[in-house]
């Protein structure tokens, strides 16, 4: 491992500016799924940790609101500015604890960059209005303030950029934030703070909690009601919990959850386009992310076809160690990701799946390295249907007719991300209609970025990050009326 990687693995966390081990002095270690060797032992902080963290971040809050837009701009595009000077340590730092190869790690690293560089430009646009009066004699107008103190919990698949998707339009808000990020994956959270406290984010303005269990820190972070906002990327089981946990404080909530997106390939499609943007969006992160295509619904005519073209283009793929520069995916996250998406695999075939390829981790290389699996032959009434896979998993379902693809791509309570491949105009106007779900790619598989509102409807969520939209997240509107 070089010099600057070692210096950014921290073995403790930073809060109020001070980098500290956890009150209780307990310690929990992270480890490289690709080896399963242990990187090091972070702090395993609690309720005390938690509370401490708050209090500062909301004495910290009052100075850094203070702060002109500007002065947050510039400080933000310095942090941005040090994120990317640092990119090949903190893609290797995400490598090692996360798993995905070095040119996915390095990709979500740079959307790191693009996301803070966004919203330093974002904090300069924070306007108000003034309004036509609604009475004789009126001035009125309305303000736009931070929240105040954030409360952020994030998943394991994306431990840069989930947290640069929260933090930096907070910061530029003018809000303080304490980040609770998952107990696999803290090093990137604790990198990135090492930088922004060096881009000159004051002390208290960003806070990271380290802990084996998210539970008794969230419950501190839902119950305390100095905490006005919490942002969280995971499941949608746990964000129902942590929906509960704020209702009695009656907290602004981002909820960016499960999903269950359709893949749909009609036979007008250009084939070819179809099972390139399969591999990007199926096998993306070893299939372990949140837009991930869970169900591929190809139509009849050309559905023997795909799959032969799917298998092929997997062939050109390399399972491997994510640091191993020929290595195209890396493992799943942990021993509980293997068992869930093998006992899905072999759920499917119990239940009259067809396995094409895969079904099973590749002995030669590590139990945690699942192999590309293409399942045909899949049916709705099947249990895969309904089930996030969270792994690299192709099931693919066949349809008829258009009416069909929408009514099954729509029979989910996810709503986060769905695609299409079609050249049939009339077609892509009336998916653009009826698909029910926070974004849709037609033609494409890779549509996110900062400058578009990612997010989902049903249960994938509420509220969006990036574009325009995602710093309103962080503010609160204040009407104000003055009588002459
Ligand atoms: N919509 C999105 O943008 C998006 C992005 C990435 C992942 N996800 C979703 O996240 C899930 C996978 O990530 P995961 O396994 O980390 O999800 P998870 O919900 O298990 O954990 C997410 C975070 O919540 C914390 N957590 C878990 N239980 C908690 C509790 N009771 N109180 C407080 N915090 C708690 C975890 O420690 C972690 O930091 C998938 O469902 C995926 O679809 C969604
Ligand atoms: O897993 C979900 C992430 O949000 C994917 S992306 O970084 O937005 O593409």
């Amino acid at each position: 491992m070089n010099k600057e990687v070692t210096e950014f693995i921290k073995d403790k966390t930073l809060i109020n500016g001070q980098w500290l081990e956890a009150i209780s002095g307990k310690k929990y270690p992270v480890f490289n799924p690709a080896t399963g060797e242990q990187i090091v032992l972070v702090p395993d902080m609690g309720q005390a940790d938690t509370r401490l963290a708050i209090e500062k971040a909301e004495q910290a809050q009052k100075l850094w609101l203070k702060q002109t837009a500007k002065q947050r701009s510039i400080i933000l595009k310095r942090w941005a500015q040090l994120v990317e000077a640092h990119l090949e340590t903190l893609a290797t730092i995400l490598t090692l604890e996360q798993g995905k190869s070095l040119a996915e790690a390095k990709g979500e690293v740079t959307s790191s960059i693009n996301y803070i560089d966004w919203f330093a430009n974002e904090a300069m646009r924070v306007n108000g209005d003034v309004l036509p009066p609604s009475a004789a004699g009126n001035f009125e107008f309305v303000k736009k303030r931070a929240v105040g103190v954030v409360a952020a919990i994030t998943p394991w698949n994306f431990p840069n950029s989930m947290i640069a998707r929260k933090v930096a339009p907070a910061l530029a808000a003018g809000c303080s934030v304490v980040i609770k990020p998952a107990e696999d994956t803290p090093l990137s959270a604790l990198a990135l703070a090492a930088l922004a406290e060096q881009a000159g984010i004051p002390a208290g303005v960003l806070n990271v909690i380290t802990a084996s269990s998210g539970h008794e820190v969230g419950q501190e972070l839902c119950a305390n009601p100095i905490v006005r906002k919490l942002s969280f990327t995971g499941s949608t089981e746990v964000g129902k919990i942590l929906s509960r946990q704020c209702a009695d404080t009656v907290k602004k909530l981002s909820l960016e959850l499960g999903g269950n997106a359709p893949f749909m390939v009609f036979d007008d499609a250009d084939l070819d386009a179809a099972v390139q943007g399969a591999i990007a969006i199926k096998f993306y992160n070893s299939g372990q992310t949140c837009i991930c295509a869970n169900r591929l619904l190809v139509q009849d005519g050309i559905y023997e076809a795909f799959i032969v073209k799917l298998q092929e283009a997997l062939g050109k793929l390399r399972l491997g160690n994510g640091l191993q520069p020929d290595s195209t995916h890396g493992p799943l996250i942990n021993e509980k990701a293997i068992q869930k998406v093998d006992s899905i695999v072999n759920q499917a075939i119990e239940q009259g799946a067809r396995l094409v390829q895969g079904g099973s981790y590749l002995p030669e290389i590590g139990k945690q390295f699942f192999n590309f699996t293409i399942l045909a032959d899949v049916t709705p009434e099947m249990d895969v249907f309904k089930t996030e896979i969270f792994g690299p998993v192709a099931a693919v379902y066949r349809f008829k007719s258009e009416e069909e693809a929408i009514r099954l791509a729509n029979s989910t309570n996810y709503g986060l991300a769905a695609y299409a491949y079609t050249e049939d105009k009339g077609r892509i106007f009336r998916l653009s209609d009826q698909m029910e779900y926070g974004m849709l790619g037609i033609n494409t598989a890779r549509f996110v970025s900062e400058t578009v509102p990612f997010g989902g409807v049903k249960e994938s969520g509420i509220g969006r990050e990036g574009s325009v939209h995602g710093i309103d997240e962080f503010l609160e509107m204040h009407y104000v009326c003055i009588k002459n």
